[in-house]
């Protein structure tokens, strides 16, 4: 993999990145929050001196190289590791050079992570200039025969890895691009993170090579709202998860997921069609539950950092994998695992708190609650296998404390519970989206179509929306002329908008749409609708028999034409019954209230739609579906 490469001739001298890099341009001193001083991450490009290349990845190469301190007496070097990121445009380094002291002086004293050393330029590229490890776990998978790790290694490893990710999120750090090559070894076999977060390092900032495609990721480990985070996200903490679970699966399997397709194929894989990576057979039952929850398309089902932390280390701590270890014959007989819903364990629940049963997921009805509002009085410490517990729930009403599962209930603060649907308050257009986190201070998260991370904000920006759905039939407001997505039309030049079904939500609020009234071949086409542009369309709201019959026809493509076959079963029926001469006075009479410009479709009461017989009304409309 090392290769030996002369360096190119700068075409950005030191001294004007060193321009730049101080805040001295004028137009651009609002964006220059630090100083050389300040942060110290500044390293002068004749303290570097590049030696080799020994890796090349999606955002840059990287190389060992020689760096000199000077200053301390006499002149010492020692070696580092340099990942010199593509080029950038000039008048980006400023942003980039803020972002990077940000992640730096985070970064500073973790210990699971790469040690950064300091920033640089050469050959008029950035480079981030870290400490030299040993290697990377995908180094060392390519150097064994079966190209996979053992899984005591892989637990191990996973441990180690999953502390590293969680410290970055404790600092508010997303990793977007964790993969066996970001996992560094060290001298004495442990794991750390080799990635602090270059991709959103480099995010939006535009390449002078206009042939680059800027991805928040590498293709093959990126989870799905990474893809297109301001429709489908936003990236979060979970998101890692989806990496991290697809770094494991490669360790254990030594096949990258997704292997041999092109990131377009893998788009269509994983975003599109939805599909998870497979999982190998006899794995440790609580590393296979990880796993599932990590591949859950919607980022709030997946474990957290912690999560993993606890299983990994259980099982490693269990000999999982060991020479010592006997149970592989246990773990092929033993029962399918069942899987645990992480979203019911991200509320911690603790005494004095306001909460109220659960609303079973996909569900808009808040009645029949168990627990309308109540105060938790008492904790039980005992917990289930999933980390689930008993609390003590003081309900107004009721003279004793009511005891209540943890996964049943759900922490209400300042009115509000993750999952609700909300709009914010001061913005000019309407912002629809779900709430992701409430803090007992009052601090929010909310996931918003148009941007790629949480909205964070304080409970007074927010108030309660309309919620949606999975099931219900939606359509775009009247009022609405350009709806954020396309939206398919009733008829072909601008008729209304047809009416879809919500098929899933995804966690900014977006809703997927499908139109089973429209027959199409293979797939259903799914459509997106931003829920601050809908409309909620029920039988009961439906006015008159042709729009409740319109409504229903929505429902399913069958409708119409098993009306037309009923219709004309019907039709003939009478005529064989009352005859010829009747038949013909019925069709003179409905040809009379029926002019051909009114079109095919015109009732004879005005209405639009197809003429059904009254019998046939009957049916469809005294038994409404919904
Ligand atoms: N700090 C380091 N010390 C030693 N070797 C390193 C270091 N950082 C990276 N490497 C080596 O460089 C190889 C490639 O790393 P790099 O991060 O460029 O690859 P990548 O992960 O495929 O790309 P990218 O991160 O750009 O998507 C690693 O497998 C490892 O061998």
């Amino acid at each position: 993999m090392a290769e030996k490469s002369s360096a190119a001739q700068p075409n950005l001298d030191e001294s004007s990145i060193e321009y730049i890099l101080l805040g001295r341009n004028p137009d651009q001193s609002q964006e220059v929050s630090f100083s050389r001083n300040h942060i110290n991450s500044w390293i002068d490009t004749g303290d570097l001196q590049l030696k080799h290349r020994i890796g090349r990845g999606q955002f840059g190469d990287v190389w060992i190289a020689t760096r000199h301190l000077k200053g301390l007496g006499e002149n010492r070097h020692h070696e580092v590791a340099v990942k010199m990121l593509h080029p950038l445009k000039d008048d980006q380094l400023f942003s980039f050079k803020a972002r990077f002291d940000e992640v730096f002086s985070k970064c500073l004293g973790l210990t699971s992570v790469c040690n950064l050393r300091g920033i640089s330029v050469q050959n008029g590229r950035v480079c981030i200039v870290m400490m030299f490890y040993e290697g990377s776990v995908g180094d060392k998978m390519a150097r064994l025969k079966a190209g996979k790790l053992s899984l005591s290694d892989v637990l191990r490893y996973g441990a180690y890895l999953a502390q590293g990710v969680h410290d970055l999120h404790d600092r508010g750090i997303l990793v977007l691009n964790l993969k066996p090559c970001n996992i560094l070894l060290t001298e004495s076999d442990h794991a750390i993170l080799g990635d602090v977060g270059f991709p959103s390092l480099l995010i939006n900032l535009s390449l002078p090579n206009p042939d680059m495609i800027q991805r928040l990721g590498s293709p093959n480990y990126m989870a799905p709202e990474q893809w297109q985070p301001s429709i489908r996200g936003p990236i979060s903490y979970e998101t890692d998860s989806w990496g991290f679970g697809c770094s494991i699966l490669e360790m254990l399997s030594g096949t990258q997921p997704w292997r041999g397709r092109s990131p377009d194929e893998i788009f269509n894989s994983v975003v599109v069609r939805k599909e998870r990576p497979s999982l190998p057979d006899g794995l440790p039952p609580e590393i296979e539950n990880v796993l599932v929850g990590c591949f859950d398309y919607d980022l709030r089902n997946r474990p957290s950092m912690a999560h993993i932390i606890q299983a990994f280390k259980r099982c490693k701590d269990m000999g999982y994998g060991d020479s010592t270890w006997t149970g592989a014959e246990d773990l092929k007989s033993s029962n399918p695992p069942t899987y645990t819903d992480w979203s019911l364990l991200k509320d911690d629940l603790r005494i004095g708190d306001t909460v109220r049963s659960r609303k079973p997921k996909n569900s808009c009805r808040p009645e029949c609650m168990f627990i309308p509002e109540g105060t938790i009085v008492g904790i039980e410490e005992e917990k289930d296998t999933d980390g689930h517990f008993f609390v003590m729930v003081r309900v107004h009403g009721f003279h004793d404390p009511l005891r209540a599962h943890s996964s049943t209930i759900e922490r209400v603060t300042y009115g509000y519970a993750v999952g609700d649907w909300v709009r914010l308050r001061y913005e000019s257009g309407s912002h629809v989206g779900i709430l992701h986190g409430i803090s007992r201070e009052g601090s929010v998260t909310v996931g918003l179509i148009g941007m790629d991370r949480l909205y964070e904000g304080s409970y007074t920006d927010l108030q309660m929306s309309e919620s949606y759905c999975v099931g219900q039939f939606i359509r775009v407001k009247a009022s609405v002329s350009n709806p954020r997505f396309d939206w398919p039309r009733k008829k072909r030049c601008g008729g209304p908008y047809a009416t879809g079904r919500i098929s899933r939500i995804y966690p900014n609020g977006c809703l997927e749409v499908k139109f089973p009234g429209r027959f199409t071949l293979g797939e259903n086409i799914a459509y997106l609708a931003d829920p601050a542009e809908v409309e909620l369309v029920n039988f009961e709201k439906c006015e008159g028999l042709v729009k409740k019959y319109q409504h229903l026809e929505d429902l399913h493509w069958a409708i119409r034409p098993l009306v037309v076959a009923l219709g004309v079963f019907t039709a003939l029926r009478v005529g064989i019954f009352v005859g010829g001469a009747t038949v013909g006075r019925c069709s003179k009479k409905r040809a009379a209230s029926y002019s051909p410009e009114e079109g095919t479709d015109q009732q004879p009461d005005g209405q639009n739609g197809p003429w059904l017989p009254p019998s046939m009304a009957n049916i469809l409309f005294t038994s409404p579906s919904r």
